[in-house]
This record gives structure tokens, C-alpha cells and sequence, in this order.
């Protein structure tokens, strides 16, 4: 019997040969997330994939090295069974702490496996035409105005400058003030593209709204969260990765100007680096000081990473480096066709609050505040405080701080007992193990 390549029968049965372990309706799911491309299900699966399906020694050592999602669970005696994952799963590792991070980073290869695993995310493919997002990388990966970021990280005598380059696409001018230090690294005024959104960056801001606020929707809303369909990005911070060196590290969004349970999306485009997410705390039964577990996500190339409510208040994030050995070994045919080992990253922010409400620091009077949320100590953890921004900017210290509030017009306190505070499902458990 010879089989038609084109038919679902076929890819199917290219899959589970590829990947036995899996099971066939799983696989049929993958294929389906794919719109029934065997090609795009396949690097889902395994984005070290060799396509053509000579999958040399070096590339099945280093698999062999890492651990997928898939494989870890099979090492979990009593997880035995894998169907209904999204709620298993995150029962298991959502909290980040019922077992005790293993030394390697978890790899989490799939749709499926991301989102059961992390909460407060989805992960899509193909989010654009093809040809839209090739046109889009072809544009933005070498645009000579994307800069370095300039920061201060431990005082004063520490300027740092970020390893990769940056870039702001802002809709209307009334914006250009709002991205200050919303990545924890402080953006210049130069480099705010005025108000310059081409006809691709539009359409594929119209086409990402849509992905977003639906995706939102089914997460269902958290309590200081904006309604789905009154996110509009009105900022597109453009992030180019061209060396294999260059890297952004852990960090989380700053709340400043998007607001409390925000929604950030973020689009790659290029080449498919590893994006890897922790816990920002360790829960009921980690120690708190112990390190969280790490994974491992590569966003293939027209991919949407959407960053939701939540996320930031709970997990860090950071695109790590090409290791030497990694880029040394790499095939010709992991390159990107168009960008080579370059990966362009597009992250939307709705932008929540205006400069006028952001306080100023009242011990230096002179700084504007970043808005945080506690989460290092168990007895403050979730609530949500304004910190004077002075390090950042000055690399000067100053310990200023306000409470936040979202229930009034004023965005801060004084008064402890109204500062606005969340704590993640599951996490209140911590509350009973103090009482
Ligand atoms: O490049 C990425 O995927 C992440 C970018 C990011 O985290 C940021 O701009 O805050
Ligand atoms: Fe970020």
C-alpha cells in the first residue's frame, strides 16, 4: 500500500515514527494546532529537528542531554496518566515547588506541554501570513536604530548596557513617555520611533489584538486585570538578537504604565532561541531562598508567546545566549532561511496609565516611582507597592516607597491596610501554614 503524502493518515504515521512515546491523539492535536502541517508539527515537537529527517548524532546526544516535558513526566511514578494535562499538570508544577526543581531545565516542546505547565500563558503558531512575518523580519532585523539599553544595576558606578538591541514603535505621540523602565532597563528618548507604525506593523498589530483578546477571554479574568476587548497595544518594543552573545536577562515587566495583571504578547520572529521562564518565589514547599525550576521554550519563528495577567506577577523570564558549544555545533539547516541565528522579537503593551498618575517619590521628591509587586517574603507576598525609580535612573539608592491602590482614581497610599494585594491560586495555602 503507498500512502499520499498529503493525507492525515500519512503525517500521522510520519509522527509517531518520529515520536513513538507520544500517543496518536496526542499527535493528532499537535497536527491540528499546526493547521496539518507535518512540518511545523514536527519542529513543535522537537524544534531540533532536522526536517529532512536525517537527524544527525550530535543533534539525538544533545537531546538526549536535556529532558523534555514528556520524558520528565514518564519519570514521575505516581503521574501516570497524561490525558487532561492542563489541570494536572499545573496542579504538579504550577505552584513551582511540590518537587523540588530538578538541576536540569525542564524542555517544554508543545503547545500542550507549555501551557499546562505554565500558568498564565499561551503559546501560538502561526500567528500571521507567512508572508507578512518573513516581510516584517526581512524589515526590522537590521535596523540600524535599535540601540543598546543603559541602565544601573548596583549603584552608581554599575552603567550597564544591555546585551541586544532595542527599539520602541509607539502609536501616537502621546505615548512616547510610557515605556520608561517597563522592561527594567530604561529605554531613551531617541530611540522612540515616532509614532511610526508602517502598513505591516498595523496590520499585524490588528491581527495579534485579535489573538490576544480572545486568548485572554478563555483564561478567564483575574481582579485588577483590563477587559480583554479594551486591550489595544498602543507600544511595540522591538527586540533584535543578532549575535550569538547577545541575551536579555531574568526579569519581569515592570507594571508602571501597563498596569497591574497585564497582558503582554510576544511575537518572534527569525530564528527560534530558547525563551525560559521560573517562578519568581518558591511555594508551600520550597525554602524560600532555594532556586526555582527552570524551563525551556523555543518559540518557532510566527509565533505568538502571550504573557498573561498574572504572569508577569509570578514568573520571571530572560532569552538566554546561544552557548559556544550549541553555536559551534549547529547545522547549516537550524539556521532561519531568512535571518540566519538572528531572532527578531516584537513584545505589545497595552498602556494602562498616564505619566500624571504615576507618583513621584515623596522621600526624594524628585524621581518618578516603578509599581511592583512583593513577593520575596511569605507575609507580604502579593501586595502591590510603588518604589522609587532613583536606582535605575541615578544608580543613586533611595528607599522610597508608596502603597499601590487600584480601587481609587489615586494610584497609591500611605495607609498599609488599603494597599491592593493578590496572591495566586493555590499560593493562600502559604497564608494557612503561617496561622
Ligand atoms: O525577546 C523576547 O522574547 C522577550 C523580550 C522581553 O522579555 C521584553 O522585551 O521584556
Ligand atoms: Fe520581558
Amino acid at each position: 500500500m503507498s500512502f499520499n503524502v498529503t493525507t492525515t493518515e500519512f503525517k500521522l504515521s510520519r509522527l509517531k515514527e518520529l515520536f513513538p512515546i507520544a500517543d496518536q491523539e496526542y499527535l493528532l492535536d499537535i497536527l491540528i494546532d499546526c493547521d496539518g502541517s507535518l512540518e511545523n508539527a514536527i519542529l513543535l515537537l522537537d524544534p531540533t529537528h532536522d526536517i529532512c529527517g536525517i537527524t544527525n548524532n550530535e543533534k539525538t546526544k544533545r537531546r538526549h542531554n536535556q529532558m523534555s516535558l514528556t520524558e520528565y513526566i514518564t519519570n514521575v511514578t505516581h503521574f501516570k496518566d497524561y490525558d487532561n494535562k492542563r489541570l494536572k499538570l499545573t496542579d504538579v508544577y504550577g505552584s513551582g515547588s511540590i518537587f523540588t526543581a530538578t538541576k536540569n531545565p525542564i524542555f517544554l516542546y508543545t503547545k500542550q506541554d507549555i501551557e499546562s505547565t505554565i500558568k498564565y500563558c499561551s503559546y501560538h503558531t502561526n500567528v500571521l501570513p507567512l508572508e507578512l512575518a518573513n516581510r516584517l523580519l526581512t524589515n526590522l532585523m537590521d535596523d540600524k536604530d535599535a540601540k543598546p539599553n543603559e541602565f544601573y544595576l548596583f549603584g552608581k558606578d554599575k552603567k550597564c548596557i544591555s546585551n541586544h538591541r532595542t527599539k520602541v514603535y509607539v502609536k501616537d505621540e502621546e505615548h512616547l513617555d510610557k515605556l520608561d523602565y517597563s522592561i527594567g532597563q530604561e529605554i531613551s528618548k531617541e530611540k522612540y520611533s515616532e509614532y511610526n507604525f508602517n502598513e505591516d506593523l498595523s496590520l499585524a498589530q490588528s491581527l495579534i489584538e485579535k489573538i490576544v483578546r480572545k486568548a485572554a477571554q478563555e483564561m478567564g479574568m483575574l481582579k485588577y486585570q483590563l477587559a480583554p476587548n479594551e486591550w489595544s497595544p498602543k507600544a511595540i518594543v522591538l527586540n533584535i538578537y543578532e549575535k550569538k552573545e547577545d541575551h536579555l536577562d531574568w526579569h519581569s515587566d515592570r507594571l508602571t504604565y501597563i498596569g497591574p495583571h497585564c497582558t503582554i504578547a510576544s511575537l518572534t520572529l527569525g530564528f527560534s532561541r530558547e525563551f525560559r521562564i521560573r517562578k519568581i518565589y518558591n511555594g508551600f514547599y520550597g525554602k524560600e531562598d532555594t532556586p526555582t525550576q527552570i524551563y525551556i521554550t523555543k518559540p518557532v519563528h510566527n509565533s505568538l508567546f502571550i504573557m498573561h495577567s498574572g504572569f508577569q506577577e509570578e514568573y520571571k523570564h530572560c532569552v538566554n545566549k546561544i552557548p559556544e558549544k550549541t553555536f559551534r555545533k549547529m547545522a547549516k539547516d537550524e539556521l532561519h532561511p531568512i535571518s540566519g541565528i538572528k531572532r527578531v522579537n516584537l513584545t505589545y503593551r497595552h498602556i494602562r496609565y498616564d505619566s500624571d498618575q504615576v507618583p513621584t517619590c515623596p522621600t526624594c521628591n524628585k524621581f518618578s516611582m516603578i509599581l511592583r509587586r512583593s513577593f520575596k517574603k511569605r507575609e507580604t507576598r502579593g501586595m502591590y507597592i510603588w518604589q522609587c525609580s532613583s536606582g535605575y535612573k541615578s544608580g543613586n539608592e533611595c528607599n522610597g516607597i508608596l502603597y499601590a491602590r487600584f480601587d481609587s482614581e489615586k494610584l497609591w497610599t500611605k495607609d498599609i491596610s488599603k494597599c491592593s494585594t493578590w496572591r495566586a491560586d493555590g499560593d493562600d495555602i502559604d497564608v494557612g501554614y503561617l496561622t
